[in-house]
This record gives C-alpha cells, sequence and structure tokens, in this order.
C-alpha cells in the first residue's frame, strides 16, 4: 500500500466551469483517487476553488456583493456541482482560507529570511478619481500590438499577448472610466526566481523523464527562456495580507501577495483545512513535510497551468529551505476544444457542467469526456460524438448487456441466480480474455493514461456481449436449460465485476449493478487477474433485481435539441 496525494488545479472562482476544465483537471483526478483506493491504496484528493486576484474583485462589483460574499457563494455554487459529478474530493477547500494566508505569510517569511525576495519600487498606474492603484483588469485600454480597443491590463484577448498596465495605450479606469490616470511609484515586494533557475533546472532535470511529455517539455521550456524576477505582491483589498511583522511599511499601505503566489499554496492550506476538522485523526503535515518518501504526488492541470506546477511553484518551494513535499507526477492536459474552437467562460461558448448535468446525469458525461480525454493532443467536443458515443458504448455495449441478462434470467430462472452445470470451453476462454483485458485496463489505469484505460473498460463490456452471442442462451434454452442457466450465472457474475472495476468512471451505475445482487458481504473492492477469470464471485441462489434501464439511448430529437440549444459548427 502507497499513500497518493493528488491534487486538481483549483477552478477559479469567477463562474461555474465548462466541460473542458472538467476534463482537464478534476475528473481525471477523481477517477484516478477512486482506482487507486478500490486497490486499496492510501489515498487523499484535495481540491479547492482559487478565489483571490482581480477578476473575483470585478465580478463581485458586477453582482454588487461584497468580495468575501460572493466567494462565499461562487464556492458553494462550484462544490454543488462537483457533488453532482460525483467527484470524491477528501476536501474542497477555499484559498482565502485562515489555514491558507497561515502558510503563505510563512512561506513569505522564510523566502525573505533565505535572500528570495526584494522589495523594489515600481511604476504602477494611479486613478486619483478612485483613490487607488490599479493593477491588472483595473486598467483598459488599447492594445499596443494589435490595437483592440478593450485590452485588458494583464492581457489582451485579441491578440492573447501578456501585458502589463502601463503598456495600454488611452488607458482608463474600469471602475469609474476615468482617463485622468497618472503613474506613480510605488513599492512590492519580487520573487527572486532568478537565483533559483539553477536549482529549479536540477530539479526538473530529476524528474522530468518521469513527466508526461507534454509536462516535461512545456517546463524545458519555460527554463530555456529563464526564469525572471516577479512582483507577487498588488495594491488589492481581497487577498492574502503581507505580513506586517516582516513588512510593516507595505501591510500598512495594505499589499496583499498576488493571486499566483498564494493559489499553488493553497494544495497545503487545503489539506490543513481538511485536518483542522478533525485534528484528533488527521495530520496534515503527513502528507506534505518531510514525506518525501513516504508520499507520492500526482498533479492534474491542462497545459496552460504547467509551467506554475513544474517551475514556479517548485521553485517557491525550493527556496523556503524547508522539507515540503514537491510534485512527483505532472499529469498534464491538452485543450477539450467545442467543434474545433475555444471553450470560453467570458464568452459562455461551450457546455458548462451544471447544464450538463441539467441534461443527462453524471456518468454519461463522465464516461464520454475520460474517454476522450485530450491527452495525445486537443480533442473536440462536438454533439454528434457524443450521442453516439453513448448510444453504443453505455446504452447499447454495457447497458444493453445487463438489461438482458437480468430481465432474461429473470423470466425464465426466477429472482435468483441460476445454477447451472460446471463452466465449460467457452467459459475458460472467456475468463482468459476478461484476465488479459484486465490486466491491460489496470496498466493504463497505474500509467494515468486515461483514453486507452477507458478503451480497455470497453473491451471488457464487449467480451461480455460476445460470449453473450456466442452462447445464445436464450436458443440454448430451449435444448438445453442447464447450459443456458451456466451462461446467465457467467454473465451476471460479469455484470458483478463490471460494477466493482467501472467504479471509477461510472460510479452511480456501478452502485446500480453490484446493487442488483443481494449479496450479503459484497465488499469486494478489486479482483486479481485469477479470481476475474474464475467469474465466480455471484453464487447460483443470490437473490437479484433487474435494474431501471441504466442508459437511456439518445434520439436524433435529443441532439437536434442540443445542437440547437447550444449551437454546434458555427459556436
Ligand atoms: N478547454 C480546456 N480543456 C482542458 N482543460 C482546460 C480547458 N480550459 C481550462 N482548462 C483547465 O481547467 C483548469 C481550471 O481552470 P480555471 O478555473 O483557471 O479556468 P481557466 O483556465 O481560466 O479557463 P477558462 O478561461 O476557459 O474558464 C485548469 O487546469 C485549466 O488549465
Ligand atoms: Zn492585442
Amino acid at each position: 500500500m502507497a499513500r497518493h496525494l493528488i491534487t486538481s488545479a483549483l477552478p477559479y472562482i469567477n463562474g461555474i466551469k465548462h466541460l473542458g476544465n472538467m476534463v482537464g483537471s478534476m475528473l481525471p483526478a477523481d477517477v484516478y483517487s477512486r482506482y487507486l483506493r478500490q486497490r486499496g491504496h492510501d489515498v487523499l484528493y484535495i481540491c479547492a476553488t482559487d478565489e483571490h486576484g482581480t477578476p473575483a474583485e470585478l465580478a463581485a462589483k458586477e453582482q454588487g456583493l461584497p468580495v468575501a460574499e460572493f466567494c462565499a457563494r461562487a464556492h458553494d455554487a462550484q462544490k454543488a456541482v462537483y457533488d453532482g459529478f460525483a467527484l470524491a474530493f477528501d476536501y474542497f477547500g477555499r484559498s482565502s482560507s485562515r489555514q491558507n494566508v497561515e502558510i503563505t505569510q510563512h512561506f513569505a517569511r522564510k523566502l525573505n529570511e533565505n535572500g528570495f525576495i526584494e522589495e523594489r519600487a515600481i511604476r504602477q498606474v494611479y486613478s486619483p478619481a478612485d483613490g487607488r492603484f490599479l493593477p491588472d483588469r483595473y486598467v483598459e485600454g488599447t492594445c499596443p500590438h494589435c490595437g483592440y480597443d478593450k485590452a485588458r491590463g494583464d492581457q489582451c484577448e485579441n491578440c492573447t499577448r501578456v501585458l502589463d498596465p502601463t503598456d495600454l495605450i488611452n488607458p482608463r479606469s474600469a471602475i469609474s472610466g476615468s482617463t485622468e490616470l497618472e503613474v506613480r511609484e510605488t513599492k512590492h515586494l519580487f520573487l527572486l526566481q532568478s537565483k533559483l533557475q539553477h536549482e529549479v533546472e536540477a530539479w526538473v532535470a530529476r524528474h522530468e523523464d518521469d513527466w508526461p511529455q507534454l509536462a516535461s517539455s512545456i517546463a524545458r521550456k519555460w527554463l530555456t527562456e529563464g526564469l525572471h524576477d516577479r512582483a507577487i505582491t498588488r495594491d488589492l483589498d481581497w487577498g492574502v495580507p503581507v505580513p506586517a511583522d516582516t513588512w510593516p511599511e507595505l501591510a500598512a499601505e495594505g499589499k496583499v501577495f498576488y493571486v499566483w503566489f498564494d493559489a499553488p499554496i493553497e494544495y497545503i492550506g487545503a489539506t490543513k483545512e481538511w485536518a483542522d476538522q478533525d485534528p484528533e485523526n488527521r495530520d496534515w503535515k503527513a502528507w506534505w513535510y518531510e514525506a518525501d518518501d513516504t508520499v507520492r504526488y500526482t498533479e492534474f492541470m491542462a497545459k496552460d497551468n504547467v509551467p506554475f506546477h513544474t517551475v514556479m511553484f517548485p521553485a517557491t518551494e525550493l527556496g523556503v529551505r524547508e522539507p515540503w513535499k514537491k510534485v512527483d507526477y505532472v499529469k498534464a492536459f491538452n485543450w477539450l476544444t467545442y467543434y474545433g474552437g475555444k471553450f470560453s467562460t467570458s464568452q459562455k461558448r461551450g457546455v458548462f457542467t451544471d447544464q450538463a448535468l441539467d441534461i443527462l446525469p453524471a456518468d454519461y458525461w463522465r464516461y464520454f469526456l475520460i474517454a476522450n480525454a485530450p491527452e495525445s493532443d486537443d480533442s473536440s467536443f462536438t454533439w454528434e460524438h457524443f450521442t453516439a458515443t453513448v448510444n453504443k458504448d453505455l446504452a447499447d455495449t454495457l447497458g444493453n448487456f445487463v438489461n438482458r441478462v437480468l430481465s432474461f434470467s429473470k423470466k425464465r430462472f426466477g429472482e435468483e441466480v441460476p445454477a447451472g452445470g460446471e463452466p465449460g470451453e467457452a467459459e475458460a476462454r472467456l475468463g482468459e480474455e476478461i484476465a488479459r483485458l484486465l490486466a491491460e485496463y489496470e496498466e493504463q489505469m497505474e500509467a494515468l493514461q486515461f483514453r486507452k484505460a477507458a478503451a480497455a473498460l470497453r473491451a471488457l463490456w464487449s467480451a461480455g456481449n460476445s460470449y453473450l452471442e456466442e452462447k445464445a442462451p436464450w436458443l440454448e434454452i430451449k435444448t438445453d436449460k442447464e447450459g443456458a442457466a451456466l451462461t446467465l450465472r457467467t454473465a451476471m457474475n460479469l455484470i458483478h465485476l463490471y460494477a466493482v472495476v467501472s467504479e471509477p468512471l461510472i460510479p452511480a451505475t456501478s452502485a446500480a449493478m453490484r446493487g442488483a445482487f443481494a449479496l450479503p458481504d459484497d465488499t469486494a473492492s478489486w479482483v486479481g487477474a485469477e479470481e476475474a477469470k474464475a467469474l465466480a464471485a455471484v453464487p447460483a441462489g443470490t437473490p437479484f433485481t433487474v435494474p431501471p434501464v441504466l442508459f437511456a439511448k439518445l434520439t436524433d430529437e435529443d441532439l437536434a435539441a442540443y445542437k440547437e440549444r447550444f449551437g454546434g459548427e458555427e459556436g
């Protein structure tokens, strides 16, 4: 048994996430956690909302709410959707928590003691009309690169270039609209990442061979370009305050840490939030401190977050000079696109997780997204592909098999699993096939190859169909009732096996399949290949029920309605 720490990139607080966010971070982390738990490992899966920064302040302003209130509500709204998706976090925290404030301040003090933080005077946009500095998105204006006139102080949405507020032409305040802006000098804390370049390089060199190519290539690119010193404070109300014991002057001016500094630290902060709920039994430090040899840490994210996790956060952890756990494996994803275009929160393009659950239960989405995860390349969501996959894999291959076997057996042999004779040659062949596919499935899960794992699972389901077609119990029963009973008992054992091994992808359906059998102590979590081969976990005489249809078949009208509601090709 190993101890596995798992985190997925923190969803930003300003709105409900889309299916791209789901498949690029939280869902695969959940699938992997569920798999490891089933295999008997000690797993801690931590996530949280990322709550600081200007977008949160601006979103709160738009809704006329104090930012703390806005974040509290938005956190609960996101959590409700994740519950709907059956994401089994051990804890879903908040980066604005007291715990994260404490740990972030501790990190900053240590970095300062070790010579990695410096106060520097910089020139920033100040608005006399608003009585404040205007960082990031608080300034809007014309992009100096492409001329787009609604560029924001942190980035131009049109040409995607990263900007500084002072770069903008004809700048105006995003709060008051005032154009009477000045550039004033003010002091901020800088993290001297350039001093950590060599250490980070050495650390990455020790790990990159284990990482997927997508993660190591992005880390390499950033290191080659060189680590720059970065401002880690902002003039905002909402954020982790700069500690007054170390920087009295900056604290008095109300400076807070910039969101990219405190967000990854929240992985630790949320673990402490989790432990503080039951301090007698939970030890947050055992997961994070001096845990290099006892914990395996896997992070999930899409490619835009890779630099933060492979280079910048490790630089922070290294600079603290304390034995904080660093990531072992970075599972990075490409983009899920919507008909080849960008899923966009700001433009409301694509399918959002709350809408998805409105339409169909979580298992439909979980299976589809994992089977089509953007692993080796971007992958495109289309309603055509979604409905075809649901119909073929979930409704026909799995759902129909379960229903057909159980209803037929009930009709001909009553409400208990029939006995039949000894397994024969067909059952032996099936057993070998199942053992082989199960081993393949396990191998792909261990390797975090989600598409391939889903393909192996689908092949396991298909093997049941092939067996049923071959034995054709509906014909067999006319000449050999014992033989038909054996076939059905074997098929019912397949259903039970499917319930156990499909759980990481489709937990609710798995529960329904398992619940079909009244087994007194059914705690089977995973079966070894040998045990799977025997297909004997459900003995003859076990009472069973026929569950309601597991997956509804989607019709052409459904497809047309989805495309009508969400827009298809033209987006
Ligand atoms: N289309 C996508 N496909 C896969 N992963 C994505 C996609 N869009 C965002 N992600 C990932 O989702 C996670 C949570 O993202 P976050 O809440 O910060 O939103 P974001 O990156 O601002 O995306 P968006 O602006 O599209 O909402 C991150 O790991 C991010 O990389
Ligand atoms: Zn531009």
